[in-house]
């Protein structure tokens, strides 16, 4: 099953090797005191004297480590670092930086467990679940360093002999801004193709979980990377739009919510850079009633409670024909009720910590509103009804009392202009719907301004593909969901982004096409 997640032939998923169980790393008791910035080469602390924040395990709710935000200078000297890199990498072959890259893939893997800790000590998902998300962060290194040299022109010829020839060249400095969800696999899914089309890049991780993309600068640099080459500054907002401002910075590239995407955009058209935007979405997941209806409600769950419901994609509104709704809800229920929520580095584990204090406590409001939203489109005047779950939760051990963690909740007797359907909710919580004809379902599905991803059950393969045609979203699972092989693309329609991440298509996003005109004869001049 976890082969099947990350959607290509992967390596054996191991368990813990007996170094990491020696290890012994336990929720509460991480303390991160190195620098958490890197450019040039190596780790640096924040120089200019600004006011520290505190990172949080969300697993136990202590203070894990302080954020140093960057300001202008230091973001100038990374952009600096990045610049001087540039110059080598941009002229190597592909073949070369490919090596390198792969050199980079093989120390993820040595540190595979390791990296997976910390993402768990900062992010608070499953163990299981970060060692898939550096998996992911591995596979995309492997394959854009397979793509690396196979970027080409192409060849036109013109007449008399004469002829043109295009060539793909970098952009320059790229600028990576990630979001807290995906932390480590964000920084490779950004880093991959542009160090592989020959640009830099300088990345800023959420303030949130600063923890683990400067592991990945590390392994560049070890690999044998130019130094300089991929940087990391922390920081918030501020330090954000100081990059998408610097004037030697090329191309941003950012994953966050839709409203902070429309400010990089528009920082970026400033200086007329380009921008891929993977923003948010509010997908719909379809489940007609001649569906294999154990794979549809094991799509459903994948489709709502990977990383406590965090992520992007998830299809949180769930269309089931009226036909088998109660089927398909008990099963849902049952199966929610079962999920193993608690410590995060326990094997155990399936369901961690939302990622902070704010974002649990948002995400529970979403639900109590929903229990009291009255709809115009509803008989009754109740809201939402609670199957289970949107509670907070306490483990039973002590160390865990003041994590962020809540019971995974299901809501049925959803209308589709409640709050909880047309907005992200960004947790565990899965919406269910039912409706009636296909050509209904349809407009409804369509019916929201984000266009990320959507799926269908069924078994009707004719059907299935009617329907994913007519979706209005850019990536789109047929009898799954959320799997992201990294040589698929995946980006979103509509407010959910521009551009795409992953594929051979990404290549395109990262370079530029220069064309050559050659004249063979003489200048045939009007003058
Ligand atoms: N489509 C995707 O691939 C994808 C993947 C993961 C998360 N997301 C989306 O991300 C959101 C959750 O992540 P988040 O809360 O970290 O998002 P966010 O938009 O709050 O922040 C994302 C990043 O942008 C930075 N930022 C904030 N304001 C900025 C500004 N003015 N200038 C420059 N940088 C700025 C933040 O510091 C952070 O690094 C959700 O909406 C989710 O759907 C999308
Ligand atoms: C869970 N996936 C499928 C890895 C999606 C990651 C990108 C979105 O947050």
């Amino acid at each position: 099953m976890l082969r099947r997640l990350l959607g290509s032939p992967s390596r054996p998923q191991t368990a813990p090797t007996l170094s990491a169980a020696m290890r012994c790393l336990s929720s509460g008791s991480v303390d991160i005191t190195v620098p958490l910035n890197f450019w040039a080469g190596r780790r640096r602390t924040s120089q200019e004297s600004r006011e520290k924040e505190n990172v949080y395990e969300p697993a136990t709710g202590r203070v894990l480590c302080h954020l140093e935000p960057c300001g202008g200078e230091e973001v100038d000297q990374a952009v600096k670092a990045a610049k001087s890199a540039f110059g080598p990498w941009s002229k190597m072959s592909g073949m070369e930086r490919a090596r390198i890259m792969i050199e980079a893939a093989h120390l993820i893997e040595s540190r595979r467990e390791e990296i997976a800790e910390m993402e768990v000590v900062n992010n608070g998902k499953s163990i299981t679940e970060a060692r898939l998300d550096v998996d992911s962060a591995r596979l995309c290194i492997e394959y854009y360093a397979g793509l690396a040299s196979t970027l080409a022109g192409q060849h036109v010829q013109l007449s008399g002999g004469s002829f043109a020839y295009t060539r793909r060249e970098p952009l320059g400095v790229c600028v990576g801004i990630g979001a807290w969800n995906y932390p480590f696999q964000i920084a490779a899914w950004k880093s991959a193709p542009a160090l592989a089309c020959g640009n830099s890049m300088v990345f800023k991780p959420s303030p949130v979980t600063p923890v683990t993309a400067v592991l990945l600068a590390e392994i560049y640099a070890k690999a044998g990377a130019p130094e300089g080459l991929f940087n990391v500054v922390q920081g918030g907002q501020e330090t954000g739009s100081l990059l998408c401002y610097h004037p030697d910075v090329d191309k941003v590239s950012f994953t966050g919510s839709v409203p902070t995407g429309q400010k990089i955009m528009e920082m970026a058209s400033k200086g007329v850079k380009p921008v891929t935007l993977e923003l948010g979405g509010k997908s719909p997941l379809i489940i007609f009633k001649d569906s294999d209806l154990e794979n549809a409600v094991r799509g459903a769950l994948m489709a709502n409670f990977l990383t406590q419901g965090q992520v992007c994609s998830n299809g949180t509104r769930v269309y089931v024909q009226k036909d088998v709704l109660a089927e398909f809800v008990e099963e849902v229920v049952k199966r929610t009720q079962a999920i193993a929520i608690g410590d995060p580095l326990l094997e155990s584990t399936r369901m961690g910590a939302l990622v902070s204090r704010p974002h649990l406590d948002k995400v529970l409001s979403f639900v109590e509103q929903a229990k009291k939203e009255a709809s115009p489109l509803k008989c009754s005047s109740n809201g939402a009804k609670v199957l289970c779950g949107g509670e907070r939760f306490v483990p039973s051990d002590p160390k865990l009392k003041s994590g962020y963690y809540m019971t995974p909740c299901v809501l049925s007797d959803c209308t589709d202009d409640m709050t909880c359907v047309r907005e992200e909710i960004f947790g565990p919580v899965m919406s269910v719907l039912s409706f009636e004809t296909e050509q209904e379902v349809l407009q409804r599905a369509n019916n929201t301004t984000f266009g990320l991803a959507a799926g269908v059950f069924t078994r009707d393969v004719t059907r299935a593909h009617r329907v994913v045609e007519q979706l209005k979203a850019g990536s789109c699972f047929i009898n799954n969901y959320n799997i992201t092989p990294v040589e698929v693309p995946f980006g979103g329609y509509k407010m959910s982004g521009i551009g795409r991440e992953n594929g051979q298509v990404t290549v395109e996003f990262y370079s530029q096409l220069k064309t050559v005109f050659v004249e063979m004869g003489d200048v045939d001049s009007l003058f």
